[in-house]
């Protein structure tokens, strides 16, 4: 038995729909069945849900084989596993928004400290970073911060804030990642539910 880590938000609804394309059905029935369980056993896979953020915790713990979430995540936070594939959802990019273009950001408020802290670092600027934790976009709209690193899908949230983008970063995309032990111990479950990822 196989046992994935999944986000419960948005990404667990395009996973549904990547799912019923590839005419997964039983795991898409079992996974749309879902209230406020956090366990859902299929006939090959044990589903956890978790938050985007905690899925690799989960997977480098080793109490996942597998998991789904986010490049964003994983850029920010480095940990030990493997990255096995890219999963055609969950779309969007990195990007600077501010009100108006500036020669410098000097504070910033993001959810991604790592990731914005690198990137100031490799434009040798320095920057302060404020923490948050959701709507991002207000910390630059009322002027707690120069500028927001976030993620952009279609751009709605920054127009409807009096922002726009000034710097667009890397791409993001959903990917299955994995436990590096169990990559070895468990190659074959997985390599099986690669193949049913990918043909369906
Ligand atoms: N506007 C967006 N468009 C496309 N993908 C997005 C967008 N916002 C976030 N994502 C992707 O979805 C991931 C978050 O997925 P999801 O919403 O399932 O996570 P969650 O933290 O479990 O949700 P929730 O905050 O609702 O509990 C992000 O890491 C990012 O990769
Ligand atoms: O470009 P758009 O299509 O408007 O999407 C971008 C928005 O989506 C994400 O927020 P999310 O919905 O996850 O809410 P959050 O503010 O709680 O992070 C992201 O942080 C942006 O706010």
């Amino acid at each position: 038995m196989i046992t994935m880590a999944l986000s419960k938000g948005r990404q667990l609804k395009d996973f549904i729909k990547y799912l019923d394309e590839k005419n997964l059905t039983t795991w898409s029935t079992a996974l749309k069945s879902v209230s406020r369980e956090l366990v859902i056993e299929t006939d090959a896979i044990r589903f956890i849900l978790v938050k985007g953020e905690d899925v690799p915790v989960y997977v480098e713990e080793g109490v996942a084989d597998l998991g789904i979430t986010g490049s964003d995540v994983l850029f920010e936070q480095n940990r030990q596993i493997n990255n096995l594939m890219d999963l055609p959802f969950g779309y969007c990019h990195f990007a600077i928004a501010a009100k108006k273009p500036k020669e410098v950001y000097p504070v910033v408020a993001t959810k991604y400290i790592n990731f914005t802290q690198n990137y100031f670092d490799s434009i040798k600027q320095p920057v302060k970073i404020i923490q948050l934790k959701g709507s991002v976009e207000l910390a630059a709209t009322i002027d707690m911060a120069d500028a927001i690193m976030d993620i952009v899908q279609t751009g709605t949230t920054l127009k409807e804030n009096g922002l726009s983008e000034q710097v667009q970063l890397d791409e993001i995309n959903a990917r299955l990642i994995s436990n590096k032990h169990a990559y070895f111990a468990k190659n074959d479950e997985i390599q099986t539910v690669i193949n049913q990822l990918r043909m369906g």
